[in-house]
């Protein structure tokens, strides 16, 4: 049951320009107290995507003129409410999403992380004083804030994904338009409403709720008034949002899909290896971009790896996310579940051997158990596509080069994992691997501290690290003459 959550926090489906804002067509939430918070919201449209962009334009310059320190201490003030409000907010991210307590509250607190990383950036955005061709002129580089920021966001981390973005937009001296996932609006709203309470100016954080996803797109990507637009999603939808933005010469960052391998060398330390995976890929019961996908394992230590591996996962605990030690919550709908059973059907008629799970709970539900195939072939769909569900498909290897093969074969570069004590094959393989990180003996790799980011298919820009705040600012040169 939704408890202690303050209920004007689930009143309204938009925040825009510092108002609590109805759709043409929304409804509030009425009954806070139900499990399912919310089911499909009819809230904003692309007018109110238009009035949003308008707000955010008409009142960045003030944001931007405000000393660093000012704007850092209003994202810092920010950053204690999440903490202070953590509970709350995680249950509401856990009825909304489905993903565990444990991790939703995590997942608070790594979004609150970016706030106060980026508070300390923004006092740090130097710019250079170069030595000129000519003894009375003077090189000065300058870093001015891009401007106006639209953001696209997915449902999988309805916390973290928006305040990544909106932390370094904010610090750089921008102001931010997001849309949401439709299926995950309550989170971002609450941030909202504690965006409000910290001080951050009407118009420089909006959040759009609504299910004309394509209509609020079209705005949010080619609207006069936006000067860089930043997806995270799926590469498919990345595709066609990065060409509307190309209409506009938008500055772009696009965090997209992944097909993550995981591999285990002979020379790794097994023990290790499984406890790595377990975390890289049954976070958000598989439901994250950086999840381990394609689990390669050195043909001579498969029977230890599989002997450690198959009692953790069956004891690994399936339940709703609210439930005291949750581990595997429900998939975020039919779509996402029936996707699942198509690969895993497909993988065992092409030869893929099961070993534990392969059956969703019951015909109606969204539970799918932790299920672990082996002999599985690079040919094969749930090798080749994002799985976004609690499997782990195994594949062996008999050499580092046909490892390396391995991974590399996919139009994916966001994450890779491998595990090895042997430092010369830890660096050979690190260079040899094309994915933007990688996680080596360890399985978890996503911190603000760190440039996130992919290549290839995977997408580009960085976010969170010292990287952080390129993408949110412009260098502007000038050239000092008649000294
Ligand atoms: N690289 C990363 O950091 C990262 C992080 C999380 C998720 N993802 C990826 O996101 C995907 C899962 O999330 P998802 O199912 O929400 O992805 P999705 O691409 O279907 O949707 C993402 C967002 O785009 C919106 N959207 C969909 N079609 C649109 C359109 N035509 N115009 C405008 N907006 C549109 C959706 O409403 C949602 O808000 C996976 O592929 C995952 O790998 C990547
Ligand atoms: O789904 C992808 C997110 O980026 C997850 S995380 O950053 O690894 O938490």
């Amino acid at each position: 049951m939704l408890t202690n959550v303050d209920a004007s926090l689930l009143k309204t489906c938009s925040f825009i320009n510092g108002q609590w804002q109805a759709g043409p067509d929304s409804f509030a939430v009425t009954n806070p107290a139900t499990q399912q918070v919310l089911l499909d919201v009819h809230g904003a449209n692309a007018d109110m995507a238009e009035v949003a962009v308008v707000a955010a334009a008409a009142a960045q310059a003030a944001w931007a003129a405000q000393p660093a320190q000012q704007r850092a201490s209003v994202l810092l003030r920010w950053q204690q409410l999440l903490l202070q409000h953590k509970a709350d907010l995680a249950l509401l991210l856990t009825l909304e999403q489905g993903k565990p307590l444990t991790e939703a509250a995590a997942e608070i607190e790594y979004g609150a992380s970016y706030l106060q990383w980026f508070a300390e950036e923004a006092k740090r955005l130097y710019g250079d004083l170069i030595p000129a061709p000519a003894s009375d002129k003077r090189i000065l580089v300058q870093r001015q804030p891009v401007g106006v920021v639209t953001a696209i966001t997915p449902w999988n981390f309805p916390n973290a994904m928006m305040m990544r973005k909106a932390a370094a937009a904010l610090a750089a001296g921008c102001s931010f338009v997001v849309k949401v996932a439709q299926q995950t609006p309550l989170s971002a709203l609450a941030c909202a409403e504690l965006a409000q309470q910290a001080g951050v100016p009407s118009g420089i954080f909006n959040v759009l709720v609504g299910t004309d996803a394509q209509g609020m797109g079209e705005v949010l990507t080619q609207h006069p008034k936006v000067n860089k637009f930043s997806f995270t999603g799926s590469t498919a939808v990345g595709k066609k949002l990065l060409q509307q933005c190309a209409t506009g010469v938008k500055r772009v960052s696009m965090e997209l899909g992944g097909n993550a391998p995981f591999i285990v060398f002979a020379k790794a330390d097994i023990e290790q290896a499984v406890t790595g995976l377990l975390a890289a890929k049954f976070r958000n019961a598989g439901q994250t971009c950086v999840c381990a996908n394609r689990i390669l394992v050195e043909e001579s230590v498969l029977p230890d790896f599989l002997a450690m591996l198959l009692p953790k996962v069956k004891a690994l605990k399936m339940a709703a996310g609210e439930q005291e030690g949750a581990q595997i919550g429900p998939l975020i709908d039919e779509k996402a579940i029936q996707k699942v059973e198509q690969l895993i059907e497909k993988a065992l008629a092409a030869g893929a051997v099961l070993h534990c799970g392969g059956q969703r709970q019951a015909a109606d539900s969204l539970f799918y158990p932790a299920t672990v195939l082996t002999d599985v072939r690079a040919d094969m769909e749930i090798a080749q596509q994002e799985i976004f569900g609690p499997v782990v498909a195994i594949s062996s290897f008999n050499s580092e080069a046909q490892a390396i093969q391995l991974a590399n074969a996919t139009e994916y570069g966001l994450a890779g994992y491998f595990y090895s004590q042997d430092l010369a094959q830890v660096f050979r393989v690190a260079d040899a691997l094309q994915f933007g990180m990688l996680g080596i003996n360890e399985g978890i790799i996503s911190n603000a501290a760190a440039p996130f980011g992919g290549i290839k298919q995977s997408g580009y820009g960085r976010e969170g690290s010292k990287y952080g705040l390129d993408d949110y600012t412009d260098l502007k040169y000038l050239y000092l003459g008649g000294l």
